[in-house]
Parts: C-alpha cells; structure tokens; sequence
C-alpha cells in the first residue's frame, strides 16, 4: 500500500492543499433552511460532500457533528467518507481519539484498517495519554498507507495550559513534535505523521518542521489568516493543510456557492511554502 504521506503529496499537487471541513453544526443546519434532525444531517453533508469532493485535495468530516445523532448519524458519517473518497478526496476523519494503548488498538481497527465501515485515509489523535499509547495507530498507518495527525499546539485558547508545560528544557507540544519527527525520519517526499497546529497559535519556538504534514485549523473563521501561517510555519508551511469548515459551509446550500468558496480557499493558501 502506498503511504499516506506520498498519496498525500500527490493530492496536493494535483488538487491543492486546501482541507474543508464537513462539519453540520446545528446552527448551519438552521442557515440552510434544514431542521436539526437526521434527515437533514444527510441532506446538508452529501451536498457538501457533492460540492467539495471532486475539487479539493482532502476532506475533513468531524465525528462528533454526526455522533449526535447515534447509529443514524454514523451511518451518513459512513456515507460521508465513501462518496468523498469515490470523488477522488482524502478523507481525514477528525475524531481525536487517544486511549491505552489496547484502546487504541481498536480505534485503529475502526478508522485505519480498509475494511472497517468507517476505514478513512487518516484521523487525528490525542496524545495525552502519552505518545506511546497510540502505537496501536501508528502501525496501522504503517500496514495500510493511513495517516495520523496528532494534537501539537492546537487553535483553541485553552490549549497552552497542557500543551506549553515544560517538563526542563522541554514542552508538551516540543515532545509531541520531537515523536512525530523520529516517526517520519527518512520518509520521502513525507511521512505519514501529521501534527495538528493552528492558524491562530501566533509566533511559536517549537520546530514545527517534523518531516511530515501539518494540519492547519483554525483559518477562516477562528481568524488566522494566510500571513499568518507564512509568519508562523517558514518552511514547515510547504506540507501545511490548511483548515477551514464553517468559512466555507456557509456559501451553501447552493452547490455552485459551495464549490466556489472552497476554489477560493484553495487559491488563496496555493502559495504557502513556495
Ligand atoms: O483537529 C482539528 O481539526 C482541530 C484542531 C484544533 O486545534 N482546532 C480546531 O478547530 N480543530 C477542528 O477544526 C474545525 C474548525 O472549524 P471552523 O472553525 O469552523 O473552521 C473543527 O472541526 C474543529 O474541531
């Protein structure tokens, strides 16, 4: 299997580097029209799923949107990754999971392995339970060419408490990104690793350059701005995805809107790491 970090850079080269998250808030739910139901769920995320998905490099689902819903709203979530994927995206579930490392094992099985209902190209992990605890993940990624992106410095501004302490010379963040470097060491074009990094973190000392990509929430509607990710990423913007769901969901219904602000995500951040 390929890995995900090449599969990756291809789909950047070929679509851009623009990530959109499809994420049915309630409160876009009610922009659009639709109720809060199930039904509705569908409606607004296979349209995005039709808008978005045969033009951008990656897609972003968030578990949680879905989960509110129960078994009805996993089985669009379902439905959400196998039509992107069939219209030629990635799909990144975004569903922050990190458990003992027994755990995650079974996170794995649910969003790594191919065969799983909700087998996606990557999902995003919390390593707060400590970095080792999601190996399970990891050489799942290493057997089916899945990726793992792994909270570093996230957007939210509660997030320097945990992630800013030091333990000497070290931060939380600077040992998350120091194991995801070792893990993607000799990889080419880029490992499958990922760190999660916000648009809105401002100046940061950590090396964000880890030999793999970063994702890059935050941008749009939490108020990062592609300067911004230039200012802060330097060269580690060259495998930066950057990130926006709401920005762009509130073009729709109309699925030529849609498809229009998620183009013009993606011009806009084509020139980060050139
Ligand atoms: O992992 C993420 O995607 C994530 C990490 C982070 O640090 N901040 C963050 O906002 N996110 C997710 O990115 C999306 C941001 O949505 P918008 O603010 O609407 O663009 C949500 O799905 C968040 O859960």
């Amino acid at each position: 299997m390929t890995p995900f970090g090449t599969r990756l850079a291809h789909a950047i080269e070929e679509r851009g580097r623009f990530c959109v998250g499809i994420d049915p808030h309630a409160a876009l739910l009610h922009e659009w029209g639709l109720d809060d139901d199930v039904a509705s769920l569908e409606r607004f995320a296979l349209t995005v799923v039709e808008a978005v998905a045969p033009v951008v490099g990656i897609v972003k689902p968030q578990s949680a949107f879905y989960e509110r819903f129960g078994s009805r709203g996993i089985a669009v979530l379902e439905r959400v990754v196998e039509e992107s994927r069939a219209a030629g995206a990635l799909v990144l579930m975004d569903a922050k999971r990190g458990d003992i490392g027994s755990t995650s094992q079974a996170y794995a099985d649910a969003y790594l392995d191919p065969t799983s209902p909700l087998g996606c190209d990557a999902v995003t992990a919390s390593p707060y339970l400590g970095f080792g605890s999601l190996d399970p993940m990891l050489e799942a990624c290493r057997r089916h060419g899945g990726g793992l992106f792994v909270l570093a410095l996230t957007s939210n501004k509660e997030g320097p408490e945990v992630q800013h302490a030091r333990t000497g010379d070290t931060s939380v963040a600077g040992t998350v990104l120091a194991h995801l470097r070792a893990a993607n060491a000799g990889a080419e074009p880029v490992g499958s690793f990922g760190a999660v990094v916000g648009a809105t973190i401002g100046d940061t000392e950590e090396d964000l350059d880890v030999n793999g990509p970063l994702l890059v929430p935050g941008f749009g509607a939490q108020g990062g701005t592609v300067d911004d990710m230039a200012r802060i990423f330097g060269r580690a913007s060259r495998w930066a995805l950057p990130s926006s769901s709401r920005d762009v969901l509130r073009a729709g219904p109309d699925v030529g809107a849609l498809r229009d602000a998620a183009r013009r995500g993606n011009d806009a951040v084509r020139g980060l790491g050139a």
